[in-house]
């Protein structure tokens, strides 16, 4: 089977036993923790900072924090972050004004970059940063909420996306984030994604082992 990673989305998790609910996810079969910070003014939503990341690390959680930042400006949450014990930095194109400075500094402060893409925001931001990405994240709902549907349109985007990084002769992460759940996750998989963010249909449900279980019996099951 594929190298496959499942991020739950902590913008669904249970905020006041935010360390519980997070070891609690992890233990049921989870990658890595999908930390969505929200800024109120990139996107209409506000969420957590890295005082959170940095409680979430002194709670003992050992697996790779992967931090969605949907804030503008960017760069002066990166060492922040960095400090705080995050792993992976992704941010939007749109946000920053320097996209190749951004990345740089994120991989100075030790953790790997990525870039994230709305629905809408086109793959061509991607030209001239190839060799600086470590994760590509393409979002399939509008930023801002948990709960969204899958916008169908992002499979045709997920490939174009495989075709630039199996181009590029790098090893990098393709994620999909928003309205991932078992009975779409196959078709995710197959056109091309390996990092799969989901929020409400994990810690929507009672038994996250069940949810995580299925979706892998959908990974194994996929071809490509
Ligand atoms: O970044 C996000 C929203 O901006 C969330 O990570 C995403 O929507 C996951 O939630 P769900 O799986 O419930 O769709």
């Amino acid at each position: 089977m594929k190298d496959f990673l499942i991020a739950p989305s902590i913008l669904s998790a249970d905020f006041a036993r935010l360390g519980e609910d997070v070891a609690n996810v992890l233990a049921a079969g989870a990658d890595v923790v999908h930390f969505d910070v929200m800024d109120n003014h990139y996107v209409p939503n506000l969420t957590i900072g890295p005082m959170v990341c940095k409680a979430l690390r002194d709670y003992g959680i050992t697996a790779p924090i992967d931090v969605h930042l949907m804030v503008k400006p960017v760069d002066s949450l990166v060492p922040d972050f960095a400090k705080a014990g995050a792993s992976i930095i992704t941010f939007h194109p749109e946000a920053s004004e320097h996209i190749d400075r951004t990345l740089g500094l994120i991989r100075e402060q030790g953790c790997q970059a990525g870039l994230v893409f709305n629905p809408a925001t086109p793959l061509s931001y991607l030209d001239y940063v190839m060799d600086k990405v470590d994760v590509i994240l393409l979002m399939s709902v509008n930023p801002g909420f948990g709960g969204q549907s899958f916008i169908a349109g992002t499979l045709d985007k997920l490939r174009e996306a495989r075709r630039r990084i199996n181009e590029s002769g790098r090893n990098i992460r393709l994620e999909i984030d928003g309205g991932v759940k078992p009975d779409n996750i196959r078709d995710i998989a197959e056109a091309g994604a390996d990092m799969f963010v989901a929020g409400s249909a994990i810690f929507g449900k009672p038994d996250y082992k069940a949810v995580i279980d299925e979706m892998r019996r959908e990974l194994a099951a996929a071809h490509g």
